[in-house]
């Protein structure tokens, strides 16, 4: 099937992307020097925090609005679909009731404590950019840096410091939210997620500190070591934990190995050492919860239980430097046994790993520095001139070296590092297969097409970035703004991506990622892949983890790009009809689409289906709605009530990908394309909480759909 465009100039729109993108990289540049100074001033000012409530009484007001007007539509959030940093765009958005939520500010640093206050619509780039001149930093940075604090909580956010502070949620620790009968609660827990580790030289050992249940105090209190030492050993109880810790101490240092100390009480001690200096220590006395049913359900949610108006979480001391070492590796298993370790035994703050091949990648351990060490050399990667970061990586393994690498970045630089090349989205070289049967070209246009095809060298947004020439010259205008990007996405381009793209995120446990890679590799055979170790704690809410310790180590397995697999079915195809069913609402997927419902897109019949450039027909008279298909009773797996998708039979990659995660209790990254069933998503998440809540919630119900309602594919374009 290819995608005929319909005039030349069509056809440099879709397949030379860049040349519009040329004209967006200005646009961008002004817009990004704007928000700085805005920011910036509204922060040194101090306006926001008084402003703050006067905007949430006007999300207040619409809410009371939408009653007064006989609550006739669901509600969402007014940020346009389009501004959202993921592929699709939200078709919701146009039907729904759309709540303006203007909350773009930093509320709040709050040094002793260590935490920062903010409104959802706070950038991850703000958030570094303000913290680093106070010497702070958020215990997790979701890398790219247009993801807002509000997308981080109500979708999720993953980063190199998951391993030891887990998810976005994990850092949070109150929520402010509008409900649907408009009033605003707040939610927080009574106990921070990560437990704490002491490190001490030559070789580490340490002393994980469970929950201790403090004297019960008015509110959260974070201080620094000095300060909670003073505080503490007034007190009898701590005098006892103290000594306890001492000995424990001492006597896991003499033996060389970690001793762990179990303290079944309510409240945590969080401590990390380095081997020289104290990286964050951090003290809590608890206070009793506040509405923790809530502040379980929210993470993940994507805005399906109230407005998000601001949000508290938890900073960590910065450095000015990262020491990076990497780790080439020429064998799947070494690497993932090298990463498996090394996540688990948490001896360095930041882990990321890429795979380059199915036998060969690089595994990223770093740890703050304060200043460029003998060892290594600094390297400003943020740098406008500076190679893609993926790339440099890929240097490093092409060396094949057997000593370890080590470099010094520059910190705020390397929680950006995948910025500047979105991942390693911006070069896409090449389309596969061809996208587009190219127009008639008159002997001009067809040499033009040859120059453009010659500068974009295959690839399509910005194909030469990490080239020299632009490096140094048009470097610092990178990247271009995702918004604007999205902006002037044409259909066609979207349908190319359907059809030979995938963007995906899966969350499996790390004792799987071996066999995972495997699997995503006969199914895609997408390279770089993305490798990023979590911690996943064991709470409760929409992330149910099958074990009785307090968390277990999971890994991110990115795929970005276009697959090359031989067994890779695309969603969208001439043979796939499970997208078009989705599409029309018609049938569940798999074998029961196609025994239920017989349906060919057959040119000429019946009503017609626009895909982009792709018009389909379907057969009439033979669409059933969801309800109405009987699935045949050999088909329904007895578990699930719905229908497995069987290898070979026409199931598109995704489809098993996603029953491979299923089966395996792993999760998918809402941000990517889901084609599960509502019935096989309520598996892959545990509803119970929230189901719950939403019911305990006034007009919640009438408010939101549930969360599948605003991710399942019928409802993203
Ligand atoms: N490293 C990482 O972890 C990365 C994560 N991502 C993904 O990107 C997505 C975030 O993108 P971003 O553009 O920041 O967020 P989005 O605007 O895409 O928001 C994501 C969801 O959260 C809801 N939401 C956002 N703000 C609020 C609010 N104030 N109140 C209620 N609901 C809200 C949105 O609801 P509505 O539809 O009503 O607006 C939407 O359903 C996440 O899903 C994340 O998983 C992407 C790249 C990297
Ligand atoms: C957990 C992690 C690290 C996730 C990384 C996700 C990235 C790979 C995603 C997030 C936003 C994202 C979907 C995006 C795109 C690629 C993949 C991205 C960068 C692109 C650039 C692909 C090309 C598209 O035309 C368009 C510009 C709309 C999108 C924008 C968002």
């Amino acid at each position: 099937m290819k995608v005929k465009a319909e005039n030349f100039a069509e056809h440099i729109l879709v397949h030379y992307r860049w040349v519009v993108v040329m004209f967006l990289l200005p646009v961008a540049a002004v817009w990004k020097v704007y928000s700085i100074i805005r920011n910036y001033v509204i922060f040194k000012l101090n306006s926001a925090a008084k402003q703050h409530d006067k905007k949430v009484r006007d999300v207040q007001k619409q809410i009371k609005d939408w009653h007064a007007a006989g609550r006739e539509s669901k509600l969402c959030t007014a940020r346009p679909a389009w501004q959202a940093m993921s592929f699709r765009q939200a078709i919701y958005k146009k039907s729904f009731t759309n709540i303006k939520i203007n909350l773009v500010d930093i509320l709040d640093v709050d040094k002793e404590k260590m935490t920062v206050r903010c409104e959802p619509l706070v950038t991850m780039g703000q958030l570094s950019r303000t913290l680093k001149p106070l010497g702070l930093a958020l215990a997790v940075v979701p890398e790219l840096d247009e993801l807002t604090v509000g997308g981080m909580v109500m979708g999720t956010g993953v980063e190199s410091s998951s391993h030891i502070y887990g998810l976005f949620q994990h850092i949070c620790l109150e929520y402010e939210l509008v409900l649907a009968d408009g009033s605003v609660v707040k939610c927080s827990k009574h106990h921070l997620e990560f437990a704490g580790y002491l490190y001490f030289p030559p070789t580490y050992s340490k002393v994980i500190v469970g929950s201790l249940k403090w004297p019960q105090r008015t509110d959260y209190r974070y201080t620094s070591f000095r300060l909670w030492l003073r505080q503490w050993t007034q007190n009898k109880f701590l005098h006892l934990v103290y000594g306890l810790l001492a000995f424990t101490t001492i006597i896991s240092t003499a033996m060389q190995f970690s001793v762990l100390v179990p303290i079944l009480l309510s409240t945590p001690i969080c401590s990390t050492f380095d081997s020289d200096r104290v990286y964050a220590f951090d003290v809590k006395s608890s206070h009793d919860d506040e509405n923790a049913d809530l502040f379980y359900s929210v993470p993940w949610s994507h805005g399906t239980l109230g407005f998000l108006t601001s949000v508290v979480m938890k900073v960590v001391p910065a450095k000015k430097y990262v020491r990076l070492e990497y780790h080439t590796h020429f064998s799947l298993s070494a690497l993932v046994k090298h990463f498996t370790r090394e996540s688990i035994n948490q001896k360095h703050q930041f882990i990321e790993g890429f795979l380059f091949s199915i036998d060969s990648g690089v595994v990223m351990l770093g740890d703050m520095a304060d200043e460029v060490g003998q060892d290594g050399k600094l390297n400003s990667i943020g740098d406008s001139s500076a190679e893609w970061f993926f790339k440099q990586v890929e240097k490093h393994m092409k060396k094949k070296l057997d000593k370890p690498v080590v470099e010094y970045i520059p910190l705020r630089e390397y929680y950006h590092r995948h910025t500047k090349s979105l991942v390693w989205e911006l070069e896409r070289v090449g389309w596969f297969p061809p996208p587009m049967d190219t127009p008639n070209l008159n002997r001009i246009t067809s040499a033009l097409d040859n120059l453009l095809d010659t500068i974009s060298d295959g690839g399509n947004i910005v194909p030469f970035g990490n080239h020299p020439l632009f490096r140094h010259t048009l470097g610092w205008l990178m990247p271009p703004e995702v918004s604007l990007l999205k902006l002037t996405q044409f259909e066609a381009i979207t349908t190319l991506y359907e059809r030979c793209h995938v963007i995906q995120d899966m969350l499996l446990s790390v004792d799987k990622m071996e066999e995972a890679i495997q699997f995503f590799h006969r199914e895609f055979q997408v390279y770089p892949v993305w490798l990023c170790p979590f911690k996943l704690y064991n709470r409760p809410g929409l992330l149910k983890v099958d074990t009785s310790k307090d968390w277990e180590m999971f890994v991110d397995i990115g795929v970005y790009g276009i697959p090359k697999a031989e067994a890779y079915q695309t969603n969208l195809g001439g043979r796939d009809l499970f997208a078009l069913f989705t599409r029309v609402g018609a049938a569940p997927r798999g074998r029961a689409a196609r025994s239920v419902v017989i349906c060919l897109p057959v040119q000429g019949v019946g009503p017609r289906i626009s895909s982009g450039k792709i018009n389909f027909k379907l057969s009439l008279g033979l669409l059933a709605k969801p309800g109405q298909c009987r699935l045949r009773h050999r088909d329904i797996l007895p578990e699930t009530g719905t229908v497995q998708p069987k290898p070979g039979r026409m199931v598109p990659s995704m489809r098993r990908v996603e029953d491979y995660v299923i089966k395996n209790k792993g999760f998918q990254m809402l941000h990517a394309d889901t084609y599960m069933s509502q019935d096989e998503f309520r598996i892959m998440f545990d509803h119970t909480l929230y189901d719950k809540v939403r019911k305990s919630l006034p007009y919640c119900d009438e408010a939101f759909p549930e969360v599948y309602g605003k991710i399942n594919r019928s409802v993203r374009k």
